[in-house]
């Protein structure tokens, strides 16, 4: 029996199938979807952050996991077979999945082997290791910073050059724009933090990680000092966001990218809401849940934000955990059908709204200059600081060593900058002495930042955004671009652009290699992909690529490309699944077909 592979084969998988908002599939309804391993380089200077060029992390962890022990497991029948063979075990190398009765098989250890340690050995090992990528040195045990006096306010940014060099503003002052009508930013006493040395910071931000100690087993709460100060635990709102897994992407760097020997991916994506949102919205929400309580008592009646899905996501759990309303404005048919559910289910007020995600800002602006409602967009600068705990968690998992490169796509244009502050920061403060460069990714169909870089800085012209499958950064006038080109200009940093095709591309083929990356990060990817090949990006350098959502929030923009379903793009990655009938000769023939020469 011949196997069939056709155009609808992933669409019969779906009971519900939805088009994508994608202009080749337009969609009229709002529910129907519109260290670590490493090869270093070899010159000097690149070397300098690195451990020894011969190293690998695998070596690296073998030799330093723990002392020389024997420990060994293998399979053995589960439960023990009452009249069976006592000694019936097999190696964990055999392929074996059942006992010689036919029953189960579990995995034994030697535990004599292992009881030959105490308790606190184990408890002390493994508590080292969290949230490492090489082997830690130094567990700390402190939890909490001393009585410091540590703060933090608004203040203009940029400082407007015959502005008030002493405007600022309180956190707890419901302001978005300094009085020129910029931005704002928040700044810390880098005083007050700077006397304490960096070694102390990695310490107390290391003995803090993957702890329950409230707040701080937060990725992003485990930095508190640096973030909020002067907020009381108990009106922190948190999921116990950020501690996002750091990938070592060997396989997409060694087979795709030329031999690339230190490609990780920051999984920021893996987090509760399905994206980075959540680190920002973890603080704002916070700041909010501190001003309507007692004693400020602030009359705040919601929190609102526009949205292209991801931020409004966000919002809308952490306003639900804290009992807060929410509304989101989101563009009509413009986002994913998993996003849109979101705020949804988190009883969210959800507006669909006939226009772009600029027209939703432009809107949310308005509305919140006019009601008590606080705007959670990344205008507001609270946002940032928790996003900026991102680019300290990389620094921490690298062992506070320095990655050469950091690829962030780029939208609204916020998190780009938090990246830079977050690494600036430890800069200043000691924790490390340098930054990495730089990369923000666009899309080609919304690249008003890319433009505006080509230009060499000297004109910045707003576009209307193309749909794109990176729908979250579908966005042509980014409030955050003076944010941006700070954040690029100091880490002498580039911005690239990528086609539909070749983010899809891109997206596609780091799923291959185990993945399931979002179309935003398949942005991301391209522009690597561009740099490498303009051996800009080099095959020792180290560079985290920031995977900025859940790939299943935007399934249904794989299961086109899967279907080979999208006008004018080759998919070349695309592997749908083989319609076979369910009989033994038909599976045969296929598998067969399939392993030809590996059989
Ligand atoms: N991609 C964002 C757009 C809004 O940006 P923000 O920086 O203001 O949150 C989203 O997911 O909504």
């Amino acid at each position: 029996m011949a196997a069939t592979t056709h155009a609808a084969s992933l669409s019969f998988l779906l009971s519900h199938p939805h088009p994508h908002p994608h202009p080749t599939s337009p969609n009229p309804h709002p529910l129907r979807r519109a260290p670590h391993r490493v090869r270093c380089a070899t010159d000097a200077a690149a070397t300098r952050h690195r451990r020894a060029a011969d190293e690998n992390i695998r070596e690296e962890a073998a030799r330093h996991r723990a002392p020389n022990h024997n420990f060994s497991a293998w399979y053995a029948p589960f439960p023990p077979a009452p009249n069976g063979d006592p000694d019936e075990r097999y190696s964990l190398d055999e392929i074996v999945y059942r006992s010689s009765s036919g029953g189960l098989l579990d995995v034994r250890h030697d535990m004599d082997a292992l009881a030959r340690f105490p308790g606190s050995y184990w408890r002390d090992l493994f508590d080292s290791r969290v949230g490492r990528t090489t082997w830690p040195f130094g567990s700390g045990v402190w939890h909490r910073a001393p009585n410091h006096n540590f703060s933090a306010w608004y203040a203009p940014f940029p400082p407007a050059p015959n502005g008030d060099p002493d405007e600022r503003y309180s956190l707890d002052e419901i302001v978005y724009r300094s009085s020129s009508g910029g931005l704002l930013d928040v700044r810390h006493d880098m005083d007050a933090l700077a006397r304490f040395p960096g070694s102390y910071w990695r310490d107390l931000f290391d003995s803090r990680v993957g702890r329950t100690t409230w707040p701080f087993g937060s990725g992003v709460w485990s930095k508190k000092e640096f973030v909020l100060p002067e907020i009381d635990p108990d009106h922190i709102v948190s999921l116990f966001e950020g501690n996002s897994n750091l990938f070592w992407a060997e396989r997409l760097g060694r087979d795709h990218l030329a031999g690339m020997n230190d490609l990780w991916v920051k999984h920021c994506g893996i987090s509760h809401t399905g994206s980075f949102k959540d680190l920002g919205m973890t603080v704002l929400v916070s700041q909010v849940n501190r001003l309507r309580r007692a004693p400020l008592s602030r009359p705040i009646a919601g929190v609102g934000c526009a949205s292209t899905g991801d931020t409004s996501a966000a919002l809308s759990a952490y306003c639900a955990a804290a009992g807060i309303p929410s509304i989101v404005f989101l563009p009509a048919n413009r986002i994913s059908l998993e996003q849109l559910i979101q705020p949804i289910a988190n009883g969210a007020t959800v507006l669909s709204l006939d226009t772009d995600f600029d027209g939703c800002m432009r809107l949310i602006r308005e509305v919140t200059a006019e009601l008590p409602i606080y705007l959670a967009n990344s205008l507001n600068s609270l946002r940032l600081e928790g996003q900026k705990t991102a680019a300290i968690e990389i620094l921490q998992q690298f062992d506070w060593e320095v990655p050469d490169w950091v690829i962030v796509p780029g939208g609204n244009l916020g998190n780009i900058y938090a990246f830079y502050k977050g690494f600036e920061m430890c800069r200043v403060l000691g924790l490390v002495d340098r930054v990495p460069r730089l990369v923000c990714a666009q899309a080609a169909n919304a690249n008003p930042l890319y433009r505006y870089y080509k230009s060499g800085w000297t004109e910045f012209t707003p576009q209307v955004a193309e749909p794109t499958f990176a729908s979250a950064i579908q966005i042509g006038d980014p409030v955050s671009v003076d944010r941006a080109v700070v954040a690029l200009k100091a880490t002498d940093g580039i911005v690239e652009e990528a086609t539909e095709e070749e983010l899809m591309n891109a997206m596609s083929l780091a799923d291959r290699t185990g993945m399931f990356a979002c179309p935003h990060t398949g942005v991301a990817l391209a522009a690597l992909f561009k740099l490498r090949d303009q051996r800009i990006i080099g095959p020792n350098d180290r560079t985290v690529v920031v995977s900025t959502a859940h790939g299943l929030k935007f399934s249904q923009s794989k299961i086109d490309y899967h279907d080979s379903k999208i006008e004018d793009m080759a998919c070349k990655y695309a592997n749908p699944p083989v319609s076979v009938k369910a009989d033994f000769g038909a599976v045969m023939d296929v598998l067969k077909k399939r392993l030809k020469g590996k059989l």
